[in-house]
């Protein structure tokens, strides 16, 4: 890889098997898997699909519902394999995508905070030193020590925020409008994604709002049906992504 990229994806494809079947329990899925019954259908959510991106460059990600956005993402991210093709990034990523999703439920916010850290690639003396950043900007307080479960929705999405940006990442991946916590929160998450944005990290982002796209991307790239079918500056991918969605 050249070594001014920081993200290259390469004849990345995705396949999904679709059950057509309803199987309403676990024991009736075990005997029809044995006995070769079940039916799936196959289907590409992605195909082919290849593009750079350059250090510092922020690329937004266009398409319409279903066209393969969050898919990529994770490839590129790592949370999913592709089926074909690789994906090679380089420096420190941080996948802002389903935030607090990976956490295990039993377990306290402290604990998670080394789970969850270990799966993003953090060593346990990384996280030692870290850990009452991460604390912090979460405002989580005592609730550290409570089970997961006991949290809601928006606590869990600012742990894992916390957690994710603890790494002065060089590439961020952002999927949709951040929308972490309460307004207050928000602020504070919001700018401390300026602030990256400031010291040139490199984006890979998803919206379906062109004019966020437009603001803070300086590429783009349409996805339609898992096929990319438009990749150049932000301002002419625009105008072709209105014109398919006008
Ligand atoms: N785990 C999965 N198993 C089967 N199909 C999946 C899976 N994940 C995604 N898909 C399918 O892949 C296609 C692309 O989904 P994806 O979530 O990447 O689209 P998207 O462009 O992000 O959509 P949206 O704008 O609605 O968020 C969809 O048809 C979806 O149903």
């Amino acid at each position: 890889m050249k070594n001014n990229v920081a993200i290259k994806v390469k004849n990345v494809g995705m396949r999904f098997n679709l059950s057509q079947d309803r199987v309403d329990n676990l024991k009736e899925y075990m005997i029809r898997f044995l006995k070769r019954d079940l039916h799936f259908n196959e289907f590409w959510a992605l195909r082919e699909i290849n593009f750079e991106v350059k250090k510092g460059e922020r690329l937004g990600v266009l398409g319409l519902n279903g066209s393969g956005k969050s898919t990529l993402l994770k490839i590129v991210s790592g949370v999913l394999k592709p089926t074909t093709g690789y994906v090679q990034t380089k420096g420190k990523l941080a996948p802002l995508l389903e935030l607090g999703a990976g956490f295990s439920q039993e377990y306290t916010g402290r604990e998670n905070i080394y789970l969850y850290g270990a799966v993003l690639g953090y060593s346990k003396e990384f996280l030692d030193e870290k850990f009452d950043e991460i604390v912090d900007f979460s405002e989580l307080g005592e609730f550290i020590d409570v089970p997961i479960k006991n949290y809601s929705s928006g606590m869990k999405s600012r742990l894992g925020f916390s957690i994710a940006t603890v790494v002065e990442p060089e590439i961020l991946i952002l999927d949709e409008v951040l929308s972490v916590g309460d307004k207050k929160f928000r602020r504070k998450s919001e700018k401390k994604i300026m602030d990256m944005f400031d010291k040139g990290v490199t984006v890979l982002f998803v919206s379906h709002s062109l004019e966020q796209v437009q603001r803070i991307c300086d590429r783009a790239i349409i996805l339609d049906g898992g096929h990319l079918v438009a990749k150049g500056p932000v301002d002419k991918v625009a105008r072709i992504y209105k014109n398919m969605t006008e």
